[in-house]
């Protein structure tokens, strides 16, 4: 069951729950029906007049992380009021709960830290996962996000301080999925860090220890996943931000068996693949004919790149000449067969050639259509780099998508390829004039892929999430682009129509899942409709 829509709260006990608290806004009925006479100031403010004052304090913040602090103290006063403010105006505030401005906060986590969000499971509760799992309110728990904080961003391990992520990604399951709030929940599984700087800050609140040798990370993850299925039995497992080995490893192991997905791996493919398919649309060719270099081996490179060589073999090559379409560099220089450094993922796309370290000399032999950077190295995408893809490609497909430091700003991308390039990074840039011409840089960011596919999961209870949902996932979102849209050098769609734009993705993978048989729920005769009609909005609904 979820949380009651009826609540036996009386008092102080309500205006101190968020998920019913309406403050000023109670009527003089429900203020006499619970007890609230004397408790709140005389006038009854409606919905938007508490938004214009929480707008104007967000106004008058000195910076995005002050703004940040100010949110996240809204939502434990009062969940409405806070998707009402963030659903306002999403370009503006998801950058604030979500990344960039959700970095700095998760680097200064246990310094700005004021109450508790979600679960803490640490490794000190091996053997009692369930039983504490139980402690959490909400029975029918549908999305859990969990992180270790192994790998924040592009800020490497940062532990417990890495809550922020699973807790900042499950609010943008509600205001860009509209998935009902009460339905989510933020776990950090802590077991300890490698960060030795934070394990010596005396306000650091997470285990003061090395993460434990893999045996026994193995075993504790498949205590905790095992813990989720039988107190959640209907939940979906999200993972996000951990040791990219250890992402790579968990997903391999669980995809097939319980309803889980990981949004660095398939989300980032998936946003990827989009913006793929739009540039391709613009330029009128295949992915089937593109030639990839990326920039990084790590695991989004590889999540990403095997993402496409499905989306090739669906367009009729074959798996082995799909991948060597594809080839990657990283730190140590080409991936290549020599080099005994690989994983066993990343040999898949070691095509036989010469060592080297030179991205130039790199891009001249293969001659890539399409670079993405995956590197978390800022300004790796150098003037010549974007003018050799410019000179080898009419329009070059350059994806610079490490977040929060570019491989190339939008503004150098244009002004280095004449304005030719078709360009989306992982963060946002403002829009670039040139010559009269505004072009306006695509954010490949997974915010775009999540939410709707959580709302998708949400009505029809899949048993699994295949790989071919996630590149419908894409398509449904390369859909709505239009053409005026690209023709602006816009791949996404307008971060300010996210929210119409997930329930429309949402729509096109619920019909995926009932196609393909994989949908546990009856099939409703007009999806659309019966989506909508379980979607969440920032209302206070008549009789709380
Ligand atoms: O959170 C984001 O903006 C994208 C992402 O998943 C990551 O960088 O880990
Ligand atoms: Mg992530």
């Amino acid at each position: 069951m979820n949380r009651p829509a009826r609540h036996t709260l009386r008092g102080t006990a309500l205006l101190n729950d968020p998920a019913f608290n309406r403050g000023t806004a109670f009527t003089a009925a429900e203020r006499q029906t619970y007890g609230l006479e004397g408790l709140l100031p005389p006038q009854i403010e409606t919905l938007e007049r508490q938004a214009e004052r929480a707008l104007r304090h967000l106004d008058a913040k000195p910076t995005d992380l002050e703004r940040y602090i100010y949110l996240a103290a809204l939502v434990d006063r009062n969940e409405t009021l806070f998707y009402k403010v963030l659903m306002s105006d999403p370009a503006r505030f998801v950058p604030i709960v979500y990344a960039p401005t959700l970095g700095e906060a998760c680097k200064a986590f246990s310094h700005i830290y004021r109450r508790p969000r979600g679960m803490y499971i640490s490794l000190e509760m091996k053997g009692r996962i369930a039983d504490i799992l139980r402690n959490w309110p909400v029975s029918d728990v549908r999305f859990i996000c969990v992180t270790t904080g192994g790998r924040i961003l592009g800020l490497g391990d940062i532990g417990a301080n890495g809550m922020g992520i699973p807790i900042g990604k499950l609010q943008l399951y509600t205001a860009c999925g509209a998935v009902p709030p009460q339905v989510t929940l933020p776990i950090q599984l802590d077991i300890g860090t490698t960060n030795a700087a934070l394990r010596a800050d005396p306000l650091y609140l997470g285990l003061r220890h090395e993460p434990p040798p893999q045996a026994e990370l193995d075993a504790f993850v498949e205590e905790f996943v095992t813990a989720v299925q039988e107190v959640f039995p209907a939940c979906c497992i999200h993972f996000e931000d951990w040791k990219g080995t250890d992402a790579i490893r968990y997903l391999e192991r669980y995809r097939e068996r319980v309803l889980c997905y990981n949004d660095d791996i398939q989300g980032t493919a998936s946003v990827t693949l989009a913006g793929l398919v739009t540039a391709l649309r613009i330029k009128g060719e295949k992915l089937s004919d593109q030639t990839v270099l990326f920039l990084g081996a790590g695991s989004s490179a590889l999540g990403t790149s095997d993402l496409l060589v499905k989306a090739m073999q669906a367009e009729g090559l074959s798996q082995a000449d799909a991948r060597a379409r594809i080839t990657m560099m990283d730190v140590k220089g080409l991936v290549e067969p020599s080099r005994t450094d690989l994983s066993e993922e990343q040999r898949r796309y070691a095509h036989a050639a010469e060592p080297t370290r030179d991205l130039m000399a790199t891009i001249r032999r293969v001659r890539p259509s399409v670079l993405i950077g995956v590197s978390t190295v800022g300004g790796a995408f150098t003037q010549p780099v974007v003018e050799l893809m410019a000179a080898i490609n009419a329009r070059p497909i350059i994806f610079p998508l490490s977040i929060p430091h570019s491989e190339c700003s939008a503004e150098q991308a244009y002004a280095w390829s004449d304005g030719r390039a078709l360009y989306a990074a992982g963060v946002q840039f403002p829009q670039v004039m040139r010559d009269d011409h505004v072009f306006r840089p695509g954010q490949a960011n997974n915010f775009y892929i999540f939410p709707g596919l959580g709302l998708a999961v949400y009505a029809t209870r899949p048993r699994l999430i295949p790989d071919a949902l996630i590149i419908e996932a894409a398509h449904a979102l390369a859909d709505q682009v239009d053409v005026t849209a690209q023709a602006r050098g816009m791949l996404y769609p307008p971060q300010n129509q996210i929210l119409e734009v997930q329930v429309t993705s949402a729509c096109r993978l619920a019909e995926y899942l009932f196609d393909a048989g994989l949908a546990t729920v009856p099939r409703p005769d007009d999806i659309r409709s019966w989506i909508e009609g379980m979607t969440y909005s920032p209302t206070y609904a008549p009789d709380a």
